[in-house]
This record gives C-alpha cells, sequence and structure tokens, in this order.
C-alpha cells in the first residue's frame, strides 16, 4: 500500500522554529488532516512535501522514494490545490484543463481520458463549456482541484481548500474530497476543526511547529456536556448525583429555574436524564450541548 512516512522533518527561518523534529505517516487510502492555528507550521509541512523548500533535516519518503533524491518523481506523483489558484477568467473550463494538459505535456490519449475523469470526479460536465470567468468560486475551485488531478496523481495536498466557499459549495466539494480518499493519498491542511472533522478520517494536530496530537478523527474528546433547566437548587443537585459520576460544571439562576451544565464521562446524556426524572422538581429543558471545538483544540494541544 502507497504510503507517505516523513522523519525527523525540522525548518527554521532566520532561527526561527517553523516546524520540529516531526514525525508521522500518510498511508493510501485514508483523508488526513493537518490541523493547527495560524502559525503552527501547516504551510512549512506542505511546502516541503511538495518540493518548494527544503527542510534543515529529515526526510520525506513516498512508497520508499526519497524526495531529497528523487524529487522529478515525487512531483509527478502529487497533485497540488494551493489556497487560491490563478484560473484565467477568458478561457473555458475545458479550456483551461486543455492549457494546463499541454503545459505539462501529457500524451494526447492519456490527456483525452483524464480530461473526461477529472471534469466527471470534480463534477463539472455541465461547465466544460461555461468561461471561468462567470462560475461560481465553489466551482473554480472544483475546476483548480480538476487541474490538480489531471496527471492521476497518487497523492493529494489540499491546503484551506473550503476557505471562501459558502456551506453549499463546501459541503459539495467535501464529497469530492471524501471520493478522493478511498484510492489516494489524501492530505488536507486546515485550521477549521469541523473541516477535518466532516472530511477526514485521522487527523495530524501541529501547535508551535510540534506535533501535539496524530490521531484517528473519532477520538477527538468531544464528551457532549447536557443543558438541564430545573426549578431546584445547586446543593440539592450535588445531592443527589453523589457517587454517580456526574459533574455540575456551572449553575446560573434563571428567574424560579436554574441553568445547570453537567458532564459524566461514564453516563450518557439518557442515563442522566433518568436519574433526573425520577426527582419531584419541575424540568423546564434538558438537552445535549456540544463542545465547543476550540475547546476540543484546547484538549488536544494542552495533552
Ligand atoms: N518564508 C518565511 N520566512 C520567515 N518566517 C516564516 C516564513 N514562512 C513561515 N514562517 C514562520 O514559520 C512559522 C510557521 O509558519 P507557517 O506559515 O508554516 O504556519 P501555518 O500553520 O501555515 O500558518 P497559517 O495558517 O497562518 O498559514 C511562523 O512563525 C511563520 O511566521
Amino acid at each position: 500500500m502507497a504510503s507517505l512516512q516523513v522523519s525527523d522533518l525540522s525548518k527554521s527561518y532566520f532561527g526561527k522554529v517553523a516546524i520540529s523534529n516531526l514525525n508521522f505517516s500518510i498511508p493510501k487510502n485514508r483523508i488526513t488532516g493537518l490541523l493547527g492555528p495560524n502559525g503552527a507550521g501547516k504551510t512549512t509541512v506542505l511546502r516541503i512535501l511538495t518540493g518548494f523548500v527544503q527542510p534543515d533535516q529529515g526526510s520525506v519518503l513516498l512508497d520508499g522514494v526519497s524526495l531529497k533524491k528523487d524529487p522529478q518523481t515525487i512531483k509527478q506523483r502529487l497533485g497540488y490545490l494551493p489556497e487560491s489558484s490563478a484560473i484565467y477568467p477568458e478561457m473555458t473550463a475545458g479550456e483551461y484543463l486543455d492549457f494546463l494538459g499541454n503545459a505539462r505535456g501529457m500524451e494526447s490519449s492519456f490527456f483525452k481520458k483524464r480530461k473526461k475523469e477529472v471534469l466527471d470526479i470534480c463534477d463539472l460536465k455541465s461547465q466544460t463549456f461555461s468561461l471561468t470567468g462567470i462560475l461560481s468560486k465553489g466551482t473554480r475551485q472544483r475546476l483548480a482541484l480538476a487541474g490538480a488531478l489531471l496527471h492521476d496523481p497518487d497523492w493529494v495536498v489540499l491546503d484551506e481548500p473550503s476557505s471562501g466557499l459558502d456551506p453549499i459549495q463546501i459541503s459539495h466539494f467535501r464529497e469530492i474530497v471524501r471520493n478522493l480518499g478511498k484510492d489516494k493519498i489524501v492530505l488536507l491542511s486546515t485550521h477549521i476543526l469541523s473541516e477535518v472533522e466532516e472530511t477526514c478520517d485521522h487527523a495530524l494536530v501541529l501547535h508551535k511547529g510540534n506535533l501535539v496530537a496524530d490521531l484517528p478523527v473519532s477520538e477527538f474528546k468531544r464528551s457532549d456536556s447536557v443543558l438541564l433547566s430545573a426549578k431546584t437548587e445547586k446543593e440539592t443537585l450535588e445531592k443527589i448525583f453523589e457517587g454517580k459520576n456526574i459533574r455540575i460544571l456551572s449553575s446560573e439562576k434563571e428567574g424560579e429555574y436554574s441553568k445547570f451544565r453537567l458532564e459524566s464521562s461514564s453516563l450518557k446524556p439518557e442515563e442522566i436524564f433518568e436519574i433526573v426524572r425520577k426527582e419531584p422538581f419541575p424540568i423546564l429543558e434538558f438537552k445535549i450541548s456540544q463542545k465547543s471545538l476550540e475547546s476540543v483544540f484546547q484538549d488536544l494541544v494542552s495533552r
């Protein structure tokens, strides 16, 4: 199975560390998110992986082929979608792909086959003859992706692919990326946690140039809390919850009622509900409240 192996990768700019001793591997058939706040080192990693920047130290191997020793082979196998792509507005979508195919010196029958395939993969068939200048931002982004896939790369690097797209365009684009992940190595860089949660299978989390987490997205600590609004006091609830592993994270008086935020590492929300509903006090509201994305990220970087 194709895989990308990164070992001891470091890079400093003018003595300032951008990334430090990164070690990770990315197997095929998996969409990996490279997640981190601004300045975490994501762009530096992408620039190194795509051969635009030389690392100070470390190696990148694609199926055992070294980027340093054989950059040309690796670049031929790479499809890169930068954060913003130059697409000439006076060309049609089809002409744009013709232009790229020519510029890359692609063999004619292979190009024709691939052009059809990428228009299909990126859901652009109906736009082939549309001028790119009149296309929506989401469609232009799919065209840029089609261009990045034209030479049939087996690994694909996407830099902040949803930036500037509206929610419908984002969900359309994500569907295409998820399909790509079925048979390619996909690395998607973003500072948006929900993007990783919704698109990726695995996350590499960067913080200040260090890899602070390398884990399946399903392991993001997203334990949900529960909001309870009831006509009772905090002290009463504390007594009810004694020995039951339910924490009262906050309580706030609202007229006759109080709003409590509850959390349990062992009980499900419905089990907490079973406990409180047996009590005599009236309950106005009981609902699950997802942990904020920011606090999930903080959990990851503070591990
Ligand atoms: N060409 C450069 N010259 C000097 N410093 C740089 C250069 N490129 C990046 N840096 C520094 O390296 C660190 C990592 O930057 P990098 O752009 O890789 O992070 P990032 O996670 O991609 O951030 P962003 O999301 O803001 O692009 C930052 O402190 C940045 O200021």
